[in-house]
């Protein structure tokens, strides 16, 4: 029998350490100096970071956390510690885990660290995004290869694919979403995904002939789209709404976060809300896929802002459908992901044959 310690690190984006500016802005520094977020010169980087964006950005951003700051702190930060305490009970004796954050803390150093305390030479990495993009799952990889390679003794590493259309995933967003959507007696449901400049979808294109270069680029996914951010959130979507019974007419896909002036992927969040309410809609259900924890970008964008915005142009209400979180279906469908990549990297057919976790009733 192998006496491998296997270890998991479940990776999310980060948040401040307090919702004070200066703690905002050693969060914000730090993000926005990653050249896969800000993709620019560095030079030109340096000056639009600390001339424009930090000066600017981190009072307004930290006005922004104390809005939906908690007793335990930032609210990305106390789910994704729940969600792991809960892997961690399900993986006991199998896993050993750790919760890291790519910007801030817990950092990533810090939680390898802790793992190779424990004798953990086996590391599976999950990045806590349902769909890839370079500036989140790829700079989060890249970052966690980096520390893991530091040593003279490089481990053996696996990562958990992107799971923007796993059924584990989808079924338990729509189990969390179903009660809610029609608690709120929704006539429509919009999908809200964290966007991405289009220069970076384009990027990812290998054959630079598909993306954004129709209406329906991601309409499905196909061979020249399989990494596009984009056709993963509209995939991400279709999925969702398949499961959630709704008509084509009642639901749609829109993109919010943008930071800059460049063109980001659209539709745009902040355009469609007053457009679905110029059409009538009276009582919008807003679910936010590309988080799997609720955070500054659904609780005070969506549910604040977002509300805010919809109210003022005509609407009646606007429900956030609350994220995975740490619901146990969801750390359910984590651990399934985990063993499936496992079996998935070994070629054994016993490994091949690990029980997928059972559904749970209800
Ligand atoms: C869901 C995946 C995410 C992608 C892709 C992503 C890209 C991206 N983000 C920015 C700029 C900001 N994002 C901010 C917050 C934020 N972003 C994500 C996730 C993705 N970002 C999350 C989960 C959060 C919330 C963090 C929290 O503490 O709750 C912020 C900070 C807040 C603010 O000032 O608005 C910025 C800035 C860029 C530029 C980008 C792609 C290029
Ligand atoms: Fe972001
Ligand atoms: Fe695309």
């Amino acid at each position: 029998m192998s006496s491998t310690r296997k270890g998991l690190l479940l990776v999310n984006l980060g948040t401040p350490d307090a919702p004070e500016t200066g703690a905002v802005r050693r969060y914000l520094r730090e993000f926005l100096s990653d050249p896969r977020v800000l993709d620019i010169h560095p030079v030109g980087r340096w000056f639009l970071l600390n001339l424009i964006i930090l000066p600017f950005r981190s009072p307004k951003s930290a006005h922004a956390y104390r809005t939906i700051w908690t007793e335990r702190g930032s609210p990305l930060m106390v789910y994704s510690r729940g969600l792991a305490e809960a892997v961690a009970e399900r993986l006991a004796g199998e896993y050993e885990v750790e919760l890291a954050m790519r910007y801030g803390n817990p950092s990533l150093p810090d939680a390898v660290a802790r793992l190779r305390a424990r004798g953990v030479s086996d590391f599976t990495v999950m990045p806590l995004y349902p769909q890839e993009a370079p500036s989140s799952s790829g700079s989060s990889l890249a970052r966690t290869y980096e520390v893991l390679s530091e040593p003279w003794d490089v481990p053996n590493v696996r990562a958990v694919p992107a799971f923007y259309d796993h059924p584990a995933f989808l079924d338990a967003f729509a189990r969390v979403a179903r009660p809610v959507i029609t608690e709120a007696r929704a006539d429509h449901v919009l999908f809200s995904f964290h966007g991405v400049p289009e220069r970076h979808v384009r990027r990812t294109d290998a054959s630079g002939r598909h993306c954004l270069a129709s209406g329906g680029c991601c309409d499905a996914i196909t061979d020249a789209n399989r990494h596009c951010y984009r056709a993963q959130c509209f995939a991400t979507a279709r999925e969702l709404a398949k499961r959630l019974g709704l008509e084509p007419q009642g639901w749609s896909v829109s993109f919010q976060s943008r930071l800059g002036r460049t063109p980001w992927v659209k539709p745009y969040t902040d355009f469609v809300l007053p457009e679905l309410a110029a059409r009538g809609v009276k009582r919008l259900a807003v679910m936010c896929p590309a988080f799997v924890s609720d955070c500054l970008e659904t609780l005070e964008e969506v549910a604040l802002r977002g509300r805010d915005q919809f109210l003022a142009s005509g609407g009646e209400s606007l429900t956030l459908v609350p994220s995975l979180n740490a619901d146990p279906a969801w750390a359910d469908a984590v651990v399934r992901l985990v063993r499936e990549s496992e079996a998935a990297a070994t070629s054994s057919p016993a490994a091949a044959a690990a029980p997928a976790v059972p559904d749970r009733p209800g």
